[in-house]
């Protein structure tokens, strides 16, 4: 068989790809742009039957086959294209697009990685789709990579900055595939932005490209449930929300005021000082105890909506009280849980100052200020179940997004 008997797809740093017709139906051809010595040959036979049984969307080419000429290649499934080529066709993708394909690949490189398999260099172009759109992770294979050396500066602004060898470089991968399919960029230029795209999977993009690769997602199993998580949300009927004043009084005298921990260097303006600290006792007091609580060990799912706003109760204080209101203005996106750390993330206007109210299992929830931040890494207990909740103000007004949850902690108001 000729390559050339084949239409070229592209080539790589390996050689040239070819759709070549077959007796089975076309087939790919990667033909390798140079020699292919005994030993090499060898450990890609090893590899290649490692990676084929790996039960994912791999896409694993299938064997090698020597061409007339005496040259070696290797013949694969056709696809119809990657990502690469779709995105500069059509542009960004449509968010539920976007989920199925993190969702898919999340899946892919779990498994991998269970198997002690890593890609490294998870790139739009080794993202291809069958003809049937289902997305498949091409070029798994690691053998050639320093036999046929390519630029160093092909594909980096997909590739992780520690290098490619740990499995976090291929996390790092997938916020960088990500980024491109929501935004039709590579990461790196702007900040990620896409007004349609629920804040839950910005945040999750954000949190993969994290330069560290310690502050990423810990494995691509939680990545997969995350946006499985967000997939069903979006399939799920949207529930009643409240968008209306929630009381924070009831209950307040008598409870002590929680610490308040200003952001170093980032002390709110006099004017937005007086509204916080109120604020921040009163959401504190909700988050332990009155208003929103932490109810550890109960087991329930987290709750879609905020139940109706607590009545307020004869020991409200004076109508001077700040009021509190749960808006879609401040959004917090799912937490992503490190162990020891917890990855918190939201959306809030320009122009507002955050707060965020951490509630723990034991002890007094705790405010800390953190100005126009629009992420936070919080120190946790290992096991020890958590509520998240994030305030807003502008210096008059204050909002607060929905509590959040992690390891099955029920939050609710
Ligand atoms: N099995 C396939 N079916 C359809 N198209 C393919 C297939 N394999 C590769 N291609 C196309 O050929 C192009 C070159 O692929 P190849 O794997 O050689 O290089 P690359 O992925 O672009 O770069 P590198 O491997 O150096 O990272 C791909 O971008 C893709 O568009």
């Amino acid at each position: 068989m000729r390559p050339e008997d084949g239409e070229a797809l592209g080539g790589g740093s390996t050689g040239v790809v070819f759709a070549v017709p077959s007796d089975e139906g076309d087939l790919a051809l990667k033909v390798f742009s140079g020699r292919l010595y005994r030993r090499t040959r060898l450990r890609l036979e090893r590899e290649l039957d490692r990676l084929s049984a790996v039960d994912g969307q791999l896409l694993v080419p299938g064997t090698i086959v020597e061409l007339a000429d005496g040259r070696c290649a290797l013949r694969g499934e056709l696809c119809t294209g990657s990502l690469a080529d779709l995105v500069t066709a059509a542009g960004p993708l449509s968010t539920d697009d976007v989920l199925v394909l993190g969702t898919a690949i999340a899946s892919t490189l779990a498994t991998a990685h269970e198997a002690g398999i890593v890609h490294g260099r998870l790139t739009p172009s080794n993202v291809l789709f069958r003809a049937s759109g289902e997305p498949v992770i091409n070029d798994f294979e690691r053998t050639l990579r320093p036999v046929f050396v390519r630029d160093p500066r092909h594909g980096r602004q997909f590739l992780a900055p520690e290098g490619t060898d740990g499995r976090s470089s291929d996390l790092y991968g997938l916020g960088a595939v990500l980024h491109l399919a929501l935004t039709g960029e590579p990461p790196g230029s702007r900040p990620l932005h896409r007004e349609d795209a629920p804040i839950d999977l910005l945040a999750l993009v954000e949190n993969l490209l994290a330069e560290d690769p310690a502050s990423r997602p810990p494995d691509a199993a939680l990545v997969e449930e995350i946006l499985t998580g967000l997939q069903e949300t979006r399939n799920t009927p949207e529930v009643s929300t409240v968008d209306g004043p929630v009381s924070v009084a009831s209950g307040i005298e008598g409870v002590p005021v929680v610490t308040i921990e200003p952001a170093a260097g980032a002390a709110p303006t006099p004017r937005k000082r007086s509204v916080w600290p109120a604020v921040a006792a009163g959401v504190a007091v909700a988050a332990g105890f009155t208003t929103w609580a932490l109810l550890p060990g109960s087991g329930e799912p987290e709750p879609r909506s905020l139940p109706a706003p607590a009545p307020r109760s004869s020991s409200a204080p004076p109508t001077s009280a700040p009021t509190v209101k749960t808006v879609s203005q401040v959004e917090l996106a799912a937490p992503i849980d490190h162990g020891s750390t917890v990855e918190l993330a939201w959306r809030a206007p320009d122009g507002f100052d955050s707060a965020v109210v951490i509630a723990g299992e034991t002890g007094e929830p705790k405010t800390t200020f953190v100005r126009r931040q629009r992420t936070m890494n919080v120190a946790v207990e290992p096991g020890r179940k958590y509520c998240f909740l994030i305030q807003i103000t502008d210096g008059e007004s204050v909002r607060e997004s929905e509590p959040r949850p992690i390891r099955g902690a029920t939050c609710r108001k």
